[in-house]
C-alpha cells in the first residue's frame, strides 16, 4: 500500500515516521511537486492541486476537523479530487480536550467577572462586585458535533445552563436542543454566552452578524471557537461599542494571521489567540487514520467521512 502525505507546516517527517510505525505494510512519502507515482491513500492539509488532480486514490485523509479549505478548492478544481474517492476528517483525535480547556476556562473567567477585576485593578481599585448567578448564565453552543457536544459535557460538570443549535436534535444530558433555522431564534432569546463550533458552509457562513447578536441576552459574550466567516466582524465591534456584548474571545478570524491594523486587536473586551483553540495531535491523528485505513481495506464501516454535498 501506498500514502502520500503533504503538509504545509508539520515536520512531514516526523509525521511519515510515527505513520510508518503504525502501519507497518505502507509505503509512506512525502509529495513533492512532480511526483505522480501511484499511490492509495493521500493525508493532506491545504493541497496543491497537482498532487491529487488524476489520481485514483482509496481515500484522502484531512489533517484536521474542519474540511472547508480543501471543499473550497475542490469547488474551484472540481477535477482536484473524483467525485467516488471519499474524503476523511480528524474526529476529535485529541481536539475535544482542548476545545473543553478553552471553553470551560473563558467561561468561567466571564462567570467569575475577572474581566472586570482586570478592569478595576489597571485603576487600583479595591472593590468586590456583584456575583453573576448560575441561572442567568445560560450558554449556547452553535453547533453540537463532535466538538460541541464534548465541550457541552464539560460545561455541564460546572451546573451552568446549557442549550445547542445543531441541524437535527441532540439528546446530549443537560442540554436543551434546538435544530433548524426555524428554531435559531428560540436558541439565542435567553443565551448568554454563546460559543461557536459550527464547520464552514455556505449556510453557516457570517452567521455571527448583527440580527443574531441582537437576540442575545443583553450584556452577552461571544466565544468563536470554529472559523473567522462565521463572524461579521464589523457587526461584533458594533455589539461591543454599543454595550450589547459585554466581551468576545476569538481564536480565528476572517484574515489569519490577523493583520496588526484590525481594530479587534486593540479593542479592550476583545481577547484574542491565533487559531490554536485546538490543534491535530499526531499520536491521536495516527491512530484515527491507520484504524480506519485497516477498516476500509477490511471493508468494514468507518466513521469520519465528509458529506461533500452537506459541506462537512
Ligand atoms: N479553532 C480551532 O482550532 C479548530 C476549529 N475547528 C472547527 O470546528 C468545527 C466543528 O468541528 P466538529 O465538531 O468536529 O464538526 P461536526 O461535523 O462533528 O459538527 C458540526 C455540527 O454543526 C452542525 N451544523 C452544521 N451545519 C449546520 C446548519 N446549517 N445549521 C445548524 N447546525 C449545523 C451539525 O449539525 C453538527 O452538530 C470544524 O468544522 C472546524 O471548522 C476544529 C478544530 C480546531
Ligand atoms: O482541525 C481544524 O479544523 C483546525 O482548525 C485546526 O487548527
Amino acid at each position: 500500500m501506498d500514502i502520500i502525505f503533504y503538509h504545509p507546516s508539520f515536520d512531514n517527517h516526523y509525521w511519515v515516521n510515527a505513520l510508518s510505525r503504525a502501519l507497518p505494510q505502507a509505503n509512506i512519502r512525502i509529495w513533492t511537486r512532480g511526483d505522480n507515482a501511484p499511490a492509495d491513500y493521500a493525508l493532506v492539509w491545504h493541497p496543491p492541486v497537482e498532487m491529487l488532480k488524476g489520481r485514483t486514490l482509496k481515500g484522502v485523509f484531512a489533517l484536521g476537523a474542519g474540511v472547508d479549505a480543501i471543499l473550497s478548492q475542490l469547488k474551484n478544481n472540481p477535477d482536484m479530487l473524483g467525485e467516488s474517492i471519499p474524503l476523511f476528517r480528524l474526529e476529535d483525535t485529541g481536539m475535544a480536550l482542548q476545545m473543553q480547556e478553552y471553553a470551560v476556562s473563558q467561561v468561567l473567567h466571564w462567570f467569575r467577572r475577572f474581566d472586570d477585576y482586570q478592569t478595576l485593578k489597571q485603576q487600583a481599585k479595591w472593590q468586590p462586585l456583584d456575583e453573576y448567578e448560575r441561572e442567568d448564565f445560560t450558554i449556547g453552543i452553535l453547533g453540537a458535533g463532535v466538538l460541541g457536544a464534548k465541550v457541552a459535557e464539560s460545561l455541564h460538570a460546572w451546573g451552568f445552563p446549557l442549550r445547542c443549535w445543531s441541524r437535527s436534535r441532540k439528546s446530549l444530558p443537560g442540554v436543551t436542543s434546538f435544530a433548524g433555522s426555524n428554531e435559531l431564534s428560540d436558541f439565542l432569546h435567553g443565551t448568554r454566552v454563546l460559543i461557536n463550533l459550527l464547520p464552514n458552509t455556505p449556510e453557516t457562513a457570517g452567521i455571527i452578524n448583527h440580527s443574531l447578536l441582537e437576540q442575545l441576552a443583553d450584556n452577552s459574550y461571544v466565544m468563536n471557537l470554529a472559523r473567522g466567516v462565521h463572524v461579521v466582524e464589523s457587526d461584533l465591534l458594533q455589539a461591543l461599542d454599543s454595550g450589547k456584548v459585554k466581551g468576545a474571545m476569538l481564536d480565528v478570524f476572517n484574515q489569519e494571521p490577523l493583520p496588526a491594523n484590525n481594530p479587534l486587536w486593540a479593542h479592550p473586551c476583545v481577547a484574542i489567540t491565533p487559531h490554536v483553540a485546538a490543534v491535530t495531535r499526531p499520536a491521536e491523528a495516527i491512530a484515527f487514520i491507520s484504524r480506519t485505513i485497516g477498516q476500509l481495506e477490511r471493508g468494514e464501516q468507518v466513521s469520519g467521512r465528509v458529506d461533500r454535498q452537506r459541506g462537512y
